[in-house]
């Protein structure tokens, strides 16, 4: 058998779960192969006995390798190793990063120039993969090519190697990302698929989705899922059909009267453990006519220490009550929905094991509301089971050409960009009927979500968020919300309308993010820019600022200016007058800007006006006075707009050409004076 070493760093996770999917992959196309997380380099792997290995690395901090590859990097970077050390290894590797951060991918791409520079050779092209646009677009065709090449590699060990030349080392490499943010996509992407007609019917023929007790009965357009597609003539390419290696069977033992969330499985987000959070307040702060709905949330949690401002608080959620029954009934699996289950490995799949965060004694309506990401985007692997599980020939064909090779296109317009899950595809395709190992086995595990803490030195903590509501879309089920911030406001909906006072109970843990604290000195002149409810671990901020100017008499005070905006002053300025309590010293300065107020021509719109009509302090805070820059919200528009703006008023206020704004801005990225904590 060939030797094949999977080996990832990985933050949150997703690099960890991407290795090991090419872990099974591996082992279904018959190699030897070994998966192993960075950090167990020298225990578990000894990185000088590897001749083959696949990488798969994200980024996070400021362009920073995951905590788990620091130590492998930093052995690796050693000065006094050989430019030879790994000459004898060949790799491929895929990096994992948000091309919404200012250095996209910095992590992979310092564990591949590391790789080069002691003398290792490629044998795939690394791909980049972008969370901020869709990582399946390089994924996928990477993890597609990966297989011939390996196959290629093996088969002629002088196969042509990709890279020979060490990249320089410098951070040159870094700013060149940076000027190519939008261009993220290092392989696979454009590969369309040849003789695909534009010419899409569309039937315009309505199908029920209904369940079988119209708990949720609607409409769900051809137009979308079930579109004849001009692939029907097409010979097609599918993608391996994993097979089944979980069984249930009837519990004969007693479960437990406390079921622990998803079986107390750690989640690698976490830097403390998982324990209840008791919400005592829950309130909205935004006006009924707001265009979102912001609630805040106070509650009183164990190891108050443990989230400090700029941290934020994981909630573990679960899925809607309705979506979860639908699915139910939809699978015909009512009867047995309570019943005590328990899951085991069948015989012939040797290296597998059950999935760790599904209890050991289970009931079916547990694990879809509480362990399984039920909304998730459909992939291929799971489209390609379905298709042995539809009884319709039409249907089955349709499934197939959604997973198949020719079907990218397809698949990426249908599919990925309207984000179509499980429940989509059952309700679209009726003769579709999956068993429940098959969900259990494809559907990913639920995540819990992070919100910033918003305040310090109260008993309890509080955070903010906006309840996430989308559009009715013809391919969904109608009024959807986001599963954890609508999971939150049906919890506290009734302490918001003031009828029930009693504590509510949910799950929760810390989470430290991205090194965005205070700076240990007062007189570090701070920029904090948060629109939204992006502003909310700067009331935090302000708070502990607050406390250690007055516990420190006499102490020189660098400025802090707080860049806030909204739609509407009268709607949705969140925290105003808490904001404005600040200026009384904690605050320097308050800008604040309202988008769909009538404003006049020299009043702000967006933080980006805001800070434009103070370039010059904003320059001078940015390069001169060392100010370290916090920017806290939306990722798409926002972060990278007020990215944009500094790089433009650097070149006004400096008297330089963008280039030159661009090189003089990364280097208060290498000084790590500019922190983002952003999300999409
Ligand atoms: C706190 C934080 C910081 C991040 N910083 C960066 C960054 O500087 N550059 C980048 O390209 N991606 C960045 N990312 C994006 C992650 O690399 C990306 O979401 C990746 O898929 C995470 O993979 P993982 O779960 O294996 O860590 C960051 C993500 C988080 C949560």
């Amino acid at each position: 058998k060939q030797k094949l070493t999977v080996l990832y760093g990985s933050q949150t996770g997703q690099a960890e779960e991407i290795a090991t999917q090419i872990h099974e992959d591996a082992v279904f196309n018959g190699y030897d192969v070994d998966l192993h997380c960075l950090k167990d380099a020298g225990k578990k792997f000894d990185i000088s006995q590897i001749t083959c290995a696949v990488f798969v690395c994200s980024t996070t901090g400021d362009g920073d390798p995951p905590e788990n590859a620091r130590k492998f990097l930093r052995t690796l970077s050693r000065k006094t190793l050989s430019k030879d050390h790994l000459s004898h290894l060949k790799y491929a590797l895929l990096g994992l990063g948000d091309s919404n951060y200012s250095t996209f991918c910095g992590g992979p791409k310092k564990l591949e120039r590391v790789l080069i520079n002691l003398g290792a050779k490629q044998i795939h092209h690394s791909g980049f993969a972008d969370d901020g646009t869709d990582m399946e677009l390089v994924v996928e065709p990477w993890l597609e090519e990966l297989w011939p090449a390996l196959k290629k590699y093996f088969s002629n060990q002088d196969c042509e190697i990709l890279n020979d030349k060490p990249e320089e080392n410098s951070t040159k490499d870094e700013n060149s990302d940076f000027a190519k943010l939008d261009k993220n996509v290092d392989c696979g992407q454009n590969k369309s698929v040849e003789n695909l007609s534009k010419e899409i019917k569309n039937i315009e023929i309505m199908v029920t989705y209904k369940s079988k007790n119209d708990i949720n009965t609607t409409t769900l357009q051809k137009s979308i899922l079930l579109q004849e597609s001009s692939l029907s003539l097409v010979e097609l390419t599918l993608p391996p059909l994993f097979p089944l290696y979980l069984e249930t069977f009837a519990s004969n033992e007693v479960r437990p009267a406390i079921q622990h969330y998803q079986n107390d499985c750690p989640f690698p987000i976490a830097s403390g453990s998982r324990t209840s959070g008791l919400i005592r307040k829950a309130s909205v702060l935004t006006r009924e006519d707001a265009v979102k709905r912001t609630i805040e949330i106070c509650m009183e949690v164990e190891n108050r220490e443990q989230y400090m401002p700029g941290d934020a608080i994981a909630v573990c959620c679960k899925n809607p009550a309705q979506e979860v029954e639908w699915l139910i009934n939809r699978l015909d699996l009512n009867e047995k929905a309570d019943e005590s289950l328990q899951l085991k490995v069948s015989v012939e799949a040797k290296k597998k094991s059950v999935p760790s965060f599904i209890p050991n004694i289970f009931t079916i309506r547990e694990v879809f509301t509480s362990c399984l990401d039920i909304r998730a985007v459909v992939k291929k692997p799971l489209l390609r089971c379905l298709v042995e599980f539809t009884s319709d020939p039409g249907e089955k064909r349709q499934l197939e050409e959604l997973c198949s090779r020719q079907g990218g296109d397809e698949y990426m317009k249908r599919i990925r960009e309207n984000f179509i899950s499980i429940i989509d595809i059952i309700a679209a395709f009726q003769s579709c009927k999956p068993t429940l190992e098959v969900l259990l086995q494809h559907l990913p595990r639920l995540q819990p979500r992070r919100y910033s803490v918003a305040n310090y030195g109260s008993e309890f903590i509080s955070f903010v968020f906006n309840v996430v509501h989308f559009p009715n879309e013809p391919s969904h089920l109608p009024d959807r919300k986001g599963i954890c911030t609508g999971y939150l406001e049906s919890l506290v909906e009734p302490m918001i309308k003031q009828k029930q006072v009693d504590p509510i109970s949910i799950s929760i843990f810390p989470t430290k993010s991205n090194d965005f604290a205070l700076p240990g000195n007062l007189k570090t002149p701070i920029v904090m820019i948060g629109p939204g409810t992006g502003v909310s671990p700067f009331i935090g901020f302000l708070q502990q600022r607050r406390e250690q100017i007055h516990s420190r008499t006499a102490c020189n005070i660098g400025p802090a200016w707080l860049f806030f905006g909204c739609r509407h002053k009268e709607r949705d300025f969140l925290f105003q007058s808490e904001l404005e309590s600040f200026i009384d010293g904690v605050l320097t300065k308050l800008c604040v800007a309202f988008s769909r107020d009538k404003v006049t021509e020299n009043e702000p719109k967006y933080v980006q006006d805001s800070l434009t009509l103070h370039k010059n302090d904003i320059v001078k805070l940015l390069l001169e006075d060392k100010a370290v820059f916090f920017v806290c919200g939306d990722a798409r528009n926002m972060a990278k707009d007020v990215r944009n703006c500094l790089i433009n008023l650097i070149a006004i206020e400096t008297n330089c050409d963008e280039d030159a704004a661009r090189e003089k801005f990364s280097v208060v990225l290498a000084e790590k004076r500019y922190k983002e904590d952003i999300w999409t």
